[in-house]
């Protein structure tokens, strides 16, 4: 599965957390994240991850770029509801196209910690049916 992982500022210490608890999940699947939360989890874990620009930059744009094209099977996107960030508009879209797509999407270290289980158990069995039937559509375009 690819697996996005985003945090704002103040959420930053609890995605390493989380990737640090999770890492044997995690290294299991394809990861990406924007730029400086990739970059931190690198630094904590020995997780590779694909790292886009920074969100101010455009990297929550990119990961919906994946999500549209059928291309992202999870994003958790630890928020920081209490700080407004100069590219709220980049992360209101990206909320939205989860939405667009049945995208499962975590805004918070609980219901990550309940995707993330749930992924272990084999419940986003799903997605590789999503997946194979965008194949066979973009085949048919
Ligand atoms: O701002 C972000 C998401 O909206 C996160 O970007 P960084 O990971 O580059 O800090």
């Amino acid at each position: 599965m690819k697996i996005a992982l985003i945090a704002h500022d103040h959420k930053k210490s609890d995605m390493i957390q989380f990737a640090i608890a999770y890492a044997p999940i995690l290294m299991e699947h394809e990861l990406f994240a924007t730029g400086t939360t990739g970059t931190k989890i690198m630094e904590a874990t020995k997780l590779k991850v694909h790292r886009f620009q920074s969100g101010p930059l455009g990297g929550d744009q990119e990961i919906g770029a994946m999500v549209a094209n059928n291309k992202m099977d999870m994003v958790l996107f630890f928020r920081d509801p209490l700080t407004s960030q100069p590219h709220d508009p980049d992360i209101t879209a990206l909320i939205r196209l989860c939405d667009v797509y049945q995208v499962p999407l975590a805004t918070n270290l609980g219901t990550a910690e309940i995707l993330i289980k749930g992924l272990e158990r084999g419940d986003f069995g799903w997605r590789t049916i999503v997946q194979a039937e965008g194949e066979n559509s973009s085949n048919e375009a």
